[in-house]
């Protein structure tokens, strides 16, 4: 709702802690705090690094996109914030303490069971689905671009490489892909830098895997890939040996303990042939029945 406050002040935005890097800029805790007291609320701003990458275009991109998201399981837009002095602006957004869904697991696993995974799964999709019906892709979907609202609650953040699809086709191509993510692209994305709701839900599956692995490093995809493809592999080619082993089939092991019916939802989203890959509300529906499941 537009109702709530859209333009921050400056002089209120009270430095706390940095939160980290994203694609185009660093995200800190502030407090705004108007009344000077630290009764102000919390909120993560996302500053502009003005670097040869990104542009204030890009930025402004970014703010307009989540501006126009407001759902439940979608980190939420609070406001912009003009520097005067650096001709610069900020993204203002807020606050969760849980921080990003990497984290969280990685230190909560035990605590963590499948029905609360397939939860968080559920709401992913949800956001996910939400996304597709105003056209956007989002292209940077990792389990590091997800944060935790409570224990019960993720939401979808980071949408600076969020694209609408044009009217007129059914994907959208970038010119030249930035440090981009491969290990979570579809094989369509790596040979031809095409990016669809289709390969969202490519990304969607390794999230998947990223979920029902606990984020644990030791078998987060980028390890499991590079296992596979081989070490020595100078950087410049792995996403041709990454292409290679993907037309060849082979896809990531299912995780430890992890269900079938689970590990086949992945592979569903793996499927080669976009076409072939099921739509965010088909997943959400199987994810709902394996939730029944679990619950008898
Ligand atoms: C660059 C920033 N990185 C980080 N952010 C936070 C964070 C905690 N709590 C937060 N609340 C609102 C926001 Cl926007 C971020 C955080 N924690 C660790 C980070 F490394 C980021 O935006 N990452 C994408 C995503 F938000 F999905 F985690």
């Amino acid at each position: 709702d537009q109702g709530e406050q859209t333009l921050f002040e400056e002089r209120h935005l009270r430095y706390i802690s940095p939160l980290g890097k994203g694609n185009f800029g660093s995200v800190e805790l502030c407090r705004y705090d108007p009344l000077g007291d630290n009764t102000g609320e919390m909120v993560a701003v996302k500053k502009l690094q003005p670097n040869k990458l990104s542009t204030l275009e890009d930025f402004k991109k970014e703010v307009k996109t989540l501006s126009v998201l407001d759902y439940e399981y979608i980190v939420k837009y609070k406001g912009v914030c003009y520097s005067t002095g650096r001709l610069s602006m900020s993204l203002v957004m807020e606050y969760l303490p849980y921080g990003s869904l990497i984290n969280y697991l990685d230190s909560n696993r035990l605590c963590v069971n499948t029905w609360r995974l397939l939860l968080f799964a559920s709401q992913i999709c949800k956001g996910m689905e939400h996304l597709q019906t105003l056209r956007y892709v989002h292209r940077d979907l990792t389990a590091r671009n997800i944060l935790v609202a409570s224990e019960s609650l993720v939401k979808i953040a980071d949408f600076g490489l969020t694209k609408v699809v044009p009217f007129d086709k059914e994907y959208y191509r970038v010119s030249q892909p930035g440090d981009s993510p491969i290990f979570w692209y579809a094989p369509e994305s790596i040979n031809e830098s095409r990016f669809s709701h289709k390969s969202d839900v490519w990304s969607f599956g390794v999230v998947l895997h990223e979920l029902f692995s606990y984020c644990d490093i030791n078998s987060n995809p980028k390890r499991l890939c590079m296992r596979e493809i081989g070490n020595n592999v100078q950087s410049q080619s792995i996403s041709m040996y990454l292409a290679n082993i993907l037309k060849n089939n082979w896809r990531m092991p299912a995780p430890p303990n992890c269900q079938a019916k689970v590990y086949s939802l992945m592979r569903q989203c793996w499927a080669y042939d976009f076409e072939e890959r099921p739509c965010f509300s088909g997943l959400g529906n199987q994810i709902e029945a394996i939730m029944q499941d679990e619950r008898e």
